[in-house]
C-alpha cells in the first residue's frame, strides 16, 4: 500500500489551475522526484501536503490517514516534515537552537517542567539534544553549533534546514529543491546525505529538484508535472525516455540536463 497518496488534486488561485486532477503516490521507503517546467505546480504540490496550500478538491493521505482532514501545524506530529525553496530558517538563533526548534512538534511537556527540567521533561529534553546532536554529526555542523544561522554560507545554511526536518523524526520529508544555488562538490554532498536519511535513516523522501543528474542517480520513481497535470510517472529511465518528457523540455532551461 502506497504510503503518500495524492489523489485528483486541483488547486486555483483567482481561477487560474496551478494543478489540475494531479494523482501519484509514494511508496514508504521511496526517494521520489517531482519535477517540471518552472511553474508545473512542484512546490504548489509540496504546499497542499505540508498544509501550507488547501486544495479545491482531491485527496491527499499519510499512512492511511486524511491529511487535508489535519490543520498544517498537526501535520508535523503525524510525521511530516519539510525544507524550503528559500531557506526559512530563524536567522538570528543559532544552529543548535534551530535544530531544537524543528524537535518541536515532539515535544510534549509545558514550559514549566521544560524550564523546572525535572521528572519526564528532563528524560524528553535529553533524548531531544541526542537527536539534535547525532543530525549535528551527520551533517558535518559542528563548527558551526553557535553560530547565528543567517550569518553562515549558503550551503551550511541548506544543510542546517535538512537539519531542522531532520530534526522533527519524521517518517516523510519533503524537500524544495535542496541543491538550488549549490556547486558542484555541495551537489554531491546533498545527494550523499539524502542518499543516507534514505537509506540509514530510514526516512521516505519526496523531492522537487531541477538537476536531472541528481534526480536520475538517486530517485526509485520520478513523477513529471506539466502545466499542473503529471505528465509521466515512473522509474527514472523510463520517464526520461518518454518522448511527452522530452517535448515538455525542450526549449526550456532544463533542456540541457535530459542529455546526462
Ligand atoms: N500563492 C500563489 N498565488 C497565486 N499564484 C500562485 C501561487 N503559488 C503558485 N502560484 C501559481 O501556480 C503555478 C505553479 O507554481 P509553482 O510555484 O507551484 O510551480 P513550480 O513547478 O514549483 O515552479 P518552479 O520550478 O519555478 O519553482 C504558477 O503559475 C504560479 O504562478
Amino acid at each position: 500500500m502506497p504510503f503518500l497518496e495524492i489523489d485528483n488534486v486541483t488547486l486555483t488561485f483567482r481561477g487560474i489551475a496551478a494543478l489540475t486532477g494531479v494523482g501519484f503516490t509514494v511508496d514508504k521507503g521511496g526517494i521520489v522526484s517531482l519535477i517540471g517546467p518552472n511553474g508545473a505546480g512542484k512546490t504548489s504540490m509540496l504546499n497542499c501536503i505540508s498544509g501550507r496550500y488547501t486544495p479545491d478538491s482531491g485527496r491527499i493521505s499519510l499512512g492511511g490517514r486524511d491529511l487535508l482532514a489535519v490543520p498544517a501545524h498537526a501535520r508535523t506530529s503525524l510525521g511530516l516534515s519539510r525544507t524550503f525553496q528559500n531557506i526559512a530558517l530563524f536567522k538570528g538563533l543559532s544552529v543548535l537552537d534551530n535544530l531544537m526548534v524543528g524537535r518541536h512538534a515532539r515535544m510534549d511537556y509545558g514550559l514549566l517542567a521544560s524550564i523546572l527540567y525535572f521528572g519526564p521533561a528532563r528524560r524528553a529534553e535529553d533524548a531531544h539534544r541526542r537527536r539534535v546532536e547525532d543530525v549535528i554529526d551527520f551533517l558535518r555542523l559542528s563548527p558551526y553549533r553557535h553560530h547565528p544561522a543567517g550569518k553562515l554560507p549558503y550551503g551550511v545554511q541548506k544543510r542546517v534546514e535538512l537539519g531542522r526536518a531532520m530534526a522533527a523524526e519524521s517518517d516523510l520529508i519533503l524537500l524544495d529543491e535542496p541543491m538550488a544555488g549549490m556547486n558542484l562538490e555541495e551537489t554531491e554532498d546533498m545527494a550523499r546525505y539524502i542518499l543516507d536519511i534514505n537509506e540509514e535513516w530510514g526516512m521516505t523522501v519526496l523531492l522537487v529538484e531541477h538537476d536531472m543528474g541528481v534526480v536520475m542517480d538517486i530517485s526509485s520513481k520520478v513523477v513529471v508535472l506539466d502545466f499542473g497535470r503529471v505528465l509521466a510517472e515512473g522509474p527514472p529511465e523510463a520517464v526520461m525516455a518518454d518522448p511527452a518528457v522530452v517535448a515538455a523540455y525542450l526549449g526550456g532551461e532544463d533542456a540541457v540536463f535530459l542529455g546526462r
